[in-house]
């Protein structure tokens, strides 16, 4: 059966109900709500319904139904459980040419009704044609959860503009202009009409190509409920998707893009090097100017060596470590994550503790039991440690600031006391910055907290977005690296041409541009303000943690310094507010434990639209808690 919707107006219309229970009730307070003259006709009537006939709102007839009652009434609704009443009434419409519903029977009915949800003077309607009244009831609860009071107040303010604009003289698109920035500034209905087709469909396709779709599993978006966008272009602190949707980017490659997506310097350093050869794994001009930029830098480092990822560089200095030391024992911190190498992929952050499987299928005991695992920000737990293994010790890993379990600071003696115990048993500290290096401060986090490692990882930002690693450190301790020494390590594309081109053009703008730091540092604490502030004025627990543009927003109520405390972040709520606010056009990590990055390149526009995003989604999300 095909149906034709439309909206009676019922008001002051004689409308006929067919009995006296509760479901009667509901049919005759809905008429009643349309201020149409109801009768009802039933051998006895509910209590509720004669309540309504005291207060002259129905009429009542009591007695049975009989033949040709429908007569001279606009609408009729039979709401009996006696099926032959039903029928009556269903044919009597008919032949009297009058609209009949029977109550939840749709092939005895001329009209079906719909369920609503209603606010005011906007009405929704929902109809499955009368084939499944469950899925109905349930569409209806998720529109009444989205459309509040305020659609209705909205309604009512363009309602009031229109009768404004009626004596005026503008053209129909001027007032369509008005209209539309009425209902823009509401915000209400914001990000609602992002198309994200191509993307699906890309997605659709991957996932048969690839595990999970993705080639990292963060990209999935799996724990923030959502499908992933697929992104086309980036320029400056703004990329695109297929669809053409654009968003302020917070993720900026997890970190690499310090100065924006697509430096224009750094696009055409690339351009040029391209054009002189992309790889020769053979020794270049360019890789002897990367490393001494690197350890004119990093004051911990003398002797470097360049490789082709983060996880490359911890493996590698954890070999280093064991080969200086003749030890096996690795100590690395609960969330943190160094990599997916098998020996740091025991209780690791990022992915690993997004999906719930810190620790990986294919790392064998025999590998687990060299490290060992310790709690992030607790000295003391080291120092026991220390205290049973510390002969056997190789070394300490550790991010200097954690990255990878939402952004964690090290407390102020946290690193001190490492580089302390680490000396005393003859063990090597090692700093993985690949995160934080060149990125809370141009010397990196040993820089800024003056607590010297013996081994450094980098990635990230010296490759200014091409695949990059590096681990350096004391001279004696690197020159055990092979050919000078006796710890292997190797890679074809290591020192490529194309990567040291872009990280050499970053690190020469980051340490010509002054102020750098200080400015992504003031950037970074208004962002971090309006969020916070976005989130207190709705009644929402938030804990933010930051070091210069860095950061992170744990929806948690208490201080988060390790793993424990950061696992007790709400994750639901951190989903909620991820997809409100990519549909705002705010492109935010897709796990709750992840980083957010600033570039040199986000404006004072892009942060102000952030917050006023982030207020918008806060009113939204602060329903859940209700
Ligand atoms: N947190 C990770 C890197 O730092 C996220 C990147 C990835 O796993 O793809």
């Amino acid at each position: 059966m095909a149906y034709y919707p439309i909206m009676l107006n019922i008001k002051n219309k004689k409308c006929l109900v067919v009995g006296g229970g509760k479901v009667a009730l509901r049919k005759i307070l809905s008429l009643v709500e349309g201020e149409a003259l109801v009768t009802a006709i039933s051998p006895s009537f509910d209590e509720e319904i004669l309540k309504l006939s005291a207060k002259e709102k129905v009429e009542l007839i009591r007695r049975e139904y009989q033949q040709g009652d429908v007569r001279g009434f606009f609408v009729a609704i039979a709401a009996t459980d006696d099926e032959k009443v039903n029928k009556l009434v269903a044919s009597d419409g008919e032949k009297y040419n009058v609209l009949v519903n029977v109550v939840d029977d749709k092939d005895l009915s001329s009209f079906i009704v719909p369920a609503i949800v209603k606010r005011g003077d906007l009405i929704i309607s929902i109809s499955t044609s009368g084939k499944s009244p469950l899925l109905s009831r349930m569409i209806k609860e998720k529109l009444e959860s989205i459309f509040n009071d305020e659609y209705e107040k909205l309604l009512q303010k363009l309602y009031q503009k229109r009768i404004e604009l009626k004596e005026k003289d503008f053209a129909e698109e001027e007032k369509m202009a008005i209209y539309r920035k009425i209902i823009e500034k509401s915000g209400l209905l914001r990000g609602d009409s992002v198309k994200t087709d191509k993307s699906q469909k890309l997605f659709e396709k991957a996932k048969k190509l690839m595990p999970g779709g993705v080639n990292s599993p963060v990209r999935a978006f799996k724990s923030v409920g959502a499908t992933p966008v697929f992104i086309k272009k980036g320029q400056g602190s703004h990329i695109w998707d297929e669809d053409g949707n654009e968003y302020i980017d917070y993720v900026l490659s997890w970190g690499p893009l310090i100065l924006g997506h697509s430096h224009p310097q750094v696009v055409e350093a690339i351009k040029k090097q391209a054009q002189l050869g992309t790889s020769f794994g053979a020794c270049t001009e360019l890789e002897v100017k990367m490393a001494e930029k690197i350890i004119e830098a990093v004051p911990s480092i003398e002797v470097v060596r360049m490789v082709n990822s983060g996880t490359e560089a911890t493996m590698s200095a954890i070999r280093l470590a064991r080969g200086y030391t003749g030890r096996d024992i690795i100590v690395k911190f609960e969330g943190c994550y160094h990599g997916h190498s098998d020996s740091l992929l025991i209780k690791a952050g990022s992915g690993a503790l997004t999906f719930g499987m810190p620790d990986s299928k294919g790392v064998t005991n025999e590998i687990a039991k060299d490290t060992i695992i310790a709690r992030y920000n607790d000295i003391k737990m080291v120092e026991d440690i220390f205290k049973v293994y510390g002969e056997n010790i190789a070394g300490v890993i550790v991010e200097p600031v954690a990255g990878n379990m939402g952004t964690v600071l090290p407390d102020e003696e946290f690193l001190k006391g490492l580089r302390e115990i680490t000396t005393k048993y003859g063990a090597l500290l090692i700093f993985d910055e690949v995160m934080t290096g060149f990125r809370v401060s141009y010397s990196g986090a040993q820089g800024f907290y003056n607590v010297m490692p013996d081994i450094t990882t980098l990635g990230k930002i010296i490759g200014g977005g091409l695949p990059v690693g590096a681990y350096g450190g004391r001279e004696e301790i690197m020159r055990l690296v092979s050919p000078d020494g006796p710890v292997y390590q190797a890679g074809t594309l290591s020192g490529n041409p194309l990567a040291m081109t872009a990280g050499f053009e970053t690190l020469k703008i980051l340490s010509e541009t002054s102020n750098i730091y200080e400015e992504l540092d003031k950037k970074a604490e208004k962002l971090c303000k309006g969020l916070k502030e976005s989130m207190v004025q709705n009644g929402i627990d938030v804990t933010i943690n930051r070091i210069g543009s860095m950061m992170c927003m744990f929806f948690n109520k208490d201080e988060v310094k390790d793993y424990d405390s950061a696992l007790k972040s709400n994750t639901v709520m951190y989903a909620a507010y991820f997809r409100e606010m990519l549909k705002r056009g705010v492109y935010l990590p897709p796990s709750q434990f992840e980083t957010f990055f600033l570039s040199m390149a986000h404006t004072e526009e892009d942060i102000e639209k952030t917050i006023e995003a982030s207020f918008e989604v806060a009113k939204i999300i602060s329903k859940q808690l209700e």
